[in-house]
């Protein structure tokens, strides 16, 4: 049995959203306990890590960063970072943001940088675009074409449930994604 968690802030519920749909698409493979974790409680218990494989990690972007209770909890973790204890950990990231764009590849790179201090492995988000096969735009598989983490974009005052079809296909593959590349190389 492999153990991920998936850590998340959420203010307005997208960005859980999307971790819960991350979740289902890792926890499809066999022998993955996938675990919702809130990044908020987890700045006040960094050692929680420790009893976790794999992280995959879940941020809102907030003006082209991660949030600031997102980045308490990175901050959070220095002491882990001292020890080197989280090195040789798989992990990944993924942002729900507002705007098509809306510098969420700034956000990624913030947790891919936390994640190469910490010398963890970083899986990216190998799903090629279904629109160039065809498949209209927001049903499409990686419709927003980013392979550094996922992307998704939300709706600020729609529903948090509220995507694109193609943003939910694409969290769950990429969850799926991440769990198989797990057991595969740990
Ligand atoms: C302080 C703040 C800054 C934001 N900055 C950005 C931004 O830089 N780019 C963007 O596309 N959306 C931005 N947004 C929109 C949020 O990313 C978006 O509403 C997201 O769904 C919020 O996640 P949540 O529903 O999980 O709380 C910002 C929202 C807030 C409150």
């Amino acid at each position: 049995m492999k153990k991920l968690a998936i850590i998340y802030h959420s203010v307005h519920g997208h960005t859980r959203h999307i971790a819960s749909c991350v979740r289902q698409g890792a926890a499809s493979v066999a022998d993955t306990e996938a675990q919702l974790l809130n990044a908020e409680d987890l700045a006040g218990a960094p050692d929680t890590l420790l009893g976790y494989d794999a992280y995959i990690l879940g941020s809102p972007t907030y003006l082209g960063g991660v949030s600031g209770p997102f980045k308490s909890f990175m901050d959070a973790t220095g002491r882990l970072w001292r020890s080197q204890q989280l090195k040789g950990k798989l992990a990944s990231g993924f942002t729900v943001s507002s705007l098509p764009a809306g510098d969420k590849q700034s956000t990624l790179m913030s947790m891919f940088v936390f994640c190469m201090q910490h010398g963890m492995l970083w899986v990216g988000n190998p799903i090629l675009p279904e629109q160039h096969a065809g498949v209209p735009y927001d049903d499409a598989a990686n419709r927003l074409g980013s392979w550094s983490g996922l992307m998704t974009q939300s709706d600020h005052s729609g529903p948090a449930d509220e995507f694109a079809a193609g943003d939910v296909k694409t969290a769950r593959m990429f969850g799926r994604n991440f769990a198989e590349t797990l057991h595969r190389i740990l």
